[in-house]
């Protein structure tokens, strides 16, 4: 699976952490983020991680473009509700983005570890049938 990581900055410790805490199963899977928080899991961990822009410099849009392009499949986007985000837009896109496709988003901590289990469970298999039909 693809799977993308994003963390607005009162929130990156918790991303790291939460990188961590499953690294076994991330390390599994094709990984992206914006460009603060994919350095801020490298530093901790050993996962491999395709950065974008940071995100106020575009990094949302450009992970909201391979959503529109059905090259995302799980988005991991701790957000700060409490701080102003001077990218307010491109967040709301990407949200809107997910919610179009259909992609699984986790926003906080408590979705996240549910959206975790659920990977690994096979939950999230039907992304597969979604690229097979794509490909026919
Ligand atoms: O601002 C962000 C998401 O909206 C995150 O960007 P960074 O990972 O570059 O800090």
């Amino acid at each position: 699976m693809k799977i993308a990581f994003i963390a607005h900055d009162q929130k990156k410790n918790d991303i790291v952490n939460f990188a961590v805490a499953y690294e076994p199963i991330f390390c599994k899977h094709e990984l992206y983020s914006t460009g603060t928080t994919g350095s801020r899991i490298m530093e901790k961990t050993n996962l491999k991680i395709h950065r974008f822009n940071s995100g106020p410099l575009g990094g949302d849009q450009e992970i909201g473009s391979l959503i529109a392009k059905n090259q995302m499949d799980i988005v991991f986007f701790f957000r700060d509700p409490l701080t102003a985000q001077p990218h307010e837009p491109d967040i709301s896109a990407l949200i809107r983005l997910c919610d179009v496709y259909s992609i699984p988003l986790a926003t906080n901590m408590g979705t996240a570890e549910i959206l975790i289990h659920g990977l690994e469970r096979g939950d999230i298999d039907w992304r597969n049938i979604v690229h097979e039909q794509r490909t026919e």
